[in-house]
């Protein structure tokens, strides 16, 4: 199961996401779990054992829902999605820094970029499973954990739209400098993957680069369930 999900990443058209990435700060990808997957992760999601935390979203003003981040060792299915996914997106990543003019400091493979992370004391892991119910939202946020960030995270989405839940949309909010501020509004499919920026991106404007500052979240499902599985990159503090 999970080499067909290697095989699934690396067989995607990574020419056309990245030219996506470079023009909109963002790509929607074809189904990169199966619906048995997607099924797989909701059913784990009511297990005690695999996580480290659980967050009560109303609690801390985070929105209306509850996540939970995974312990080590990850679920086999979400390290190989971390390890697929991370090479193209460091490519992406070292070029986006290009653009901004600042060195290209991303290693190619995850492991090292994890090491990264435990030189500046990142050592808890931050994939994680949210689950939303009717009236539930996220409100527009970063995830950063620590000095060291990825540039890019991925989330997938385990249910059904229209069929488990409605509204639920996928938000993501630009902040332009010295302009008003830009919304996407994202409808997954099940088992679809969005790539979105964690912290900012350049956008090509007359003079050159600069950076709009990205925020995402979730607006508010209006009937049934929704879960969402995030993978981010960099580990935690
Ligand atoms: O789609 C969602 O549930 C929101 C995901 C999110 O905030 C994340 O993956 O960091
Ligand atoms: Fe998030």
């Amino acid at each position: 199961m999970t080499s067909n999900i290697q095989t699934r990443i690396n067989n995607l058209d990574w020419g056309s996401i990245h030219n996506e990435l470079d023009e909109h700060g963002f790509a929607i990808l074809p189904p990169i779990l199966t619906k048995d997957e997607c099924e797989f992760f909701i059913k784990l999601y009511n297990e005690k054992e695999p996580y480290r935390t659980t967050i009560n979203m109303s609690r801390y003003r985070f929105g209306n829902g509850e996540y939970k981040y995974f312990a080590y060792p990850l679920p086999q299915i979400i390290e190989v999605l971390r390890e697929s996914f991370y090479p193209e997106l460091a490519n992406a990543a070292n070029r986006w820094s290009e653009y901004l003019k600042k060195p290209a400091e991303f290693p190619l493979k995850h492991q090292e970029f994890l090491e990264k992370c435990e030189r500046h004391e990142q050592l808890r892991p931050t994939p994680l499973i949210l689950k939303y119910e009717k009236g539930g939202f996220n409100c527009l946020h970063q995830d950063l954990y620590g000095d060291v960030f990825f540039p890019f995270q991925v989330v997938v989405v385990l249910n059904q739209r229209d069929k488990d839940y409605t509204g639920g949309e996928s938000l993501l909010v630009e902040q332009i400098p010295r302009a008003q501020s830009r919304g996407h509004v994202v409808t997954l499919e099940q088992g679809c993957a969005l790539i979105f920026p964690t912290n900012n991106r350049p956008f090509l404007g007359k003079n050159g680069y600069y950076k709009t500052t990205v925020r995402h979240g979730v607006s508010t499902v209006t009937s049934g369930e929704r879960y969402g599985l995030g993978i981010i990159f960099h580990d935690s503090k």
